[in-house]
């Protein structure tokens, strides 16, 4: 389980218990500056605060521990080098020390899971956003974490790369990893999340299955929009 208890920072969040478990997928949604982004990040280990990864605090886990279990996708994540996407994707394999075998065999999955490998001699300073915001996700993938948190990962990313994204997290989810999402489209938490955290003015406002979490009565209150569900099973669409 990954376990937040109380946590508080100011401003920002407002006391917020919650506990994930592995083998699922969260999305975590809210209006902007609902505290989303601070939520991820204090559940990476990055902000101070009482957050456990199996009853252990993670201001008391050693860093490189920390990485090799927790992939972190920050929102907007910054490339100071322009090398090429398999050496970015390759950072990811750090923690690990693994055999350069392993490593290499690590970022070519990663790579093929973000529909990148034949981009991968590219410096990343000559790709698309989308092109961009995929090697980074691969980063995180290729050193494959415990728990997977990403920061509205698809926001620059056409349909068919959400539905193949989608589906692999999906996947990593019924491999056991733990993924958490920060999305801004709600269908697609509907359609793909196990659980659902509303944040509000860093208040947890819901949380539960999507058809409870995402309910017509929580949209209008927190967002102050008037919506219905249109659709069923996992295409479910959202009219306004
Ligand atoms: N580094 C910071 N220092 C102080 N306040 C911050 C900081 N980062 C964000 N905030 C504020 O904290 C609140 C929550 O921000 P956060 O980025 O977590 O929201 P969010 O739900 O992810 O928003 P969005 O949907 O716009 O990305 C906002 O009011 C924001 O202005």
């Amino acid at each position: 389980m990954l376990e937040t208890f109380d946590l508080r920072v100011p401003g920002r969040l407002d006391g917020v218990t919650t506990g994930l478990a592995p083998g699922s997928v969260t999305a975590i949604v809210g209006p902007n500056g609902a505290g989303k982004s601070t939520l991820l990040s204090a559940l990476a280990g990055l902000l101070p605060g009482d957050v456990r990864l199996k009853g252990r605090r993670l201001d008391q886990t050693p860093p490189r521990e920390r990485a090799r279990r927790i992939g972190y996708l920050p929102q907007s994540a910054e490339v100071a080098w322009n090398v090429s996407v398999r050496t970015l994707v390759g950072l990811g394999r750090l923690p690990h020390g693994a055999s350069a075998d392993d490593d290499a065999a690590a970022v070519d999955k990663a790579l093929a899971d973000v529909d990148l490998s034949r981009l991968s001699e590219r410096a990343i300073g000559h790709l698309s956003g989308g092109e961009r915001a995929r090697a980074l996700l691969a980063r995180v993938l290729a050193g494959n974490p415990e728990w997977i948190l990403a920061d509205e990962p698809l926001a620059s990313l056409d349909i068919a790369q959400v539905r193949n994204l989608l589906a692999r997290f999906r996947d990593l989810a019924g491999a056991g990893r733990g993924v958490v999402l920060v999305l801004h489209d709600l269908a697609q938490a509907m359609n793909y999340a196990d659980r659902v955290l509303v944040l509000h003015k860093g208040h947890l406002e819901a949380d539960g299955a999507p058809d409870e979490a995402l309910d017509p009565g929580v949209i209008s209150r927190i967002w102050g929009v008037d919506a219905r569900w249109l659709g069923e099973g996992h295409g479910r669409a959202l009219a306004w």
